[in-house]
């Protein structure tokens, strides 16, 4: 069984990184839209030194939209009042203004949520190339967080100049596998595979799937890539939330038919980010996604950025070890 864990500063630091990596995880994901070279190639190393056995993925952005920076890191908006979203190049940034590196080609009325959609704005006017958006709910919009339209289909081919970037870093690495972000068709994975190629990087690819159009296009991406992560995080976002568990069912499905393993992340132990015991509801969906059929789980903020790394990872295996000591006998 895999289990995946997003580094971030929670946990690169020693002890915690030793105790991390010998908790009974399988692999370390490292994150390129947090990670500077230096700092890979510093955390690689010290991965390879202390769990030789630890595989290490590199997730990229492909298609993920972010705004830019805002003035002093954070903007507390408010309901009704109006915000603009500029395509990078164009408006210097101001509070009442956030740079998309992409020109969001959205109408009046379309909406554009950000930060995992705890931002909602709606578009009500498209003037000189930036969109005019008035504010859904009172929030704290943070620089660099996540943009999605859902509906509304981003033009992007699926990697980005940063990917390439990324990816010409990584080439220096040892990296064992990539996670490509935003995944819409089987030959954004061949596109992925040709460049590991050429980089003479090992070309094995875990396709997110966190789009309604990947979901569209599942059988295709899974003959195309070696394996399958449920990004339920963004897919949160893009289709609506009644539907994620019975996609799911469908993605881990899908995924054992190709013979695809199949990894469920985003919001997998997210009360552990703060707290040291789990939900009970986060209990009986771990062992209902094992019931499925899921070959693995990866672990985001729970390990990046929360309380207890290794802590969260230990839940998790213990839960998986009463799956498996259950299988075949009266309880299971
Ligand atoms: N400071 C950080 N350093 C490294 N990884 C982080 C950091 N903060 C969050 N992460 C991880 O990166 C992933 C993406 O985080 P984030 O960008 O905040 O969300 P999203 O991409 O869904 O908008 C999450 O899995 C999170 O655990
Ligand atoms: C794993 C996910 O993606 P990320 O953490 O990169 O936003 C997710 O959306 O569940």
């Amino acid at each position: 069984m895999e289990i995946h864990v997003t580094a971030g500063p929670a946990c690169l630091a020693e002890p915690r990184l030793r105790e991390l990596l010998n908790s009974g995880i399988t692999a370390v994901r490292l994150n390129m839209s947090y990670a500077g070279e230096e700092m890979l190639t510093s955390v690689v190393s010290h991965i390879r030194e202390l769990a030789p056995h630890v595989k290490i993925g590199a997730d990229i952005k492909g298609r993920k939209l972010r705004i830019g920076a805002v003035p002093f890191g954070k903007v507390m908006l408010k309901a009704g009042q109006m915000f603009r979203l500029a395509e990078e190049t164009k408006t210097n940034c101001t509070p009442g203004c956030a740079y998309v590196s992409y020109p969001l080609k959205l109408k009046a009325g379309a909406v554009v949520l950000l930060d995992d959609g705890a931002i909602t704005l709606t578009v009500t006017e498209v003037k000189d190339g930036e969109l005019i958006c008035r504010v859904e709910t009172d929030a704290e919009l943070t620089s660099g967080c996540g943009v999605n339209t859902p509906g509304f289909p981003i033009e992007l081919p699926p990697l980005s100049k940063k990917d390439y970037d990324d990816i010409e870093i990584l080439s220096k690495l040892s990296i064992d596998f990539v996670y490509l972000s935003y995944v819409e068709r089987a030959e954004d994975i061949i596109i992925l595979k040709e460049t590991l190629h050429r980089y003479k990087m090992k070309d094995i690819v875990v396709a997110k799937v966190e789009l309604a159009e990947a979901i569209r296009n599942l059988d295709e991406i899974c003959a195309a890539s070696d394996a399958i992560c449920i990004a339920r995080g963004d897919l949160g976002v893009e289709i609506a939330l009644p539907q994620i568990p019975y996609v799911q069912r469908h993605i881990v499905k899908t995924a054992r038919q190709f013979g695809r393993p199949v990894l469920l992340a985003g919001e997998v132990m997210l009360s552990l980010v703060n707290r040291y015991k789990p939900f009970r509801a986060e209990l009986t969906d771990v062992i209902t996604a094992l019931e499925q059929g899921v070959d693995g789980f990866i672990l985001s903020d729970e390990t990046a950025i929360g309380v207890d790394p290794a802590n969260a990872v230990r839940h998790l295996h213990a839960l998986i070890q009463e799956f498996k000591q259950r299988a075949g006998s009266q309880y299971d």
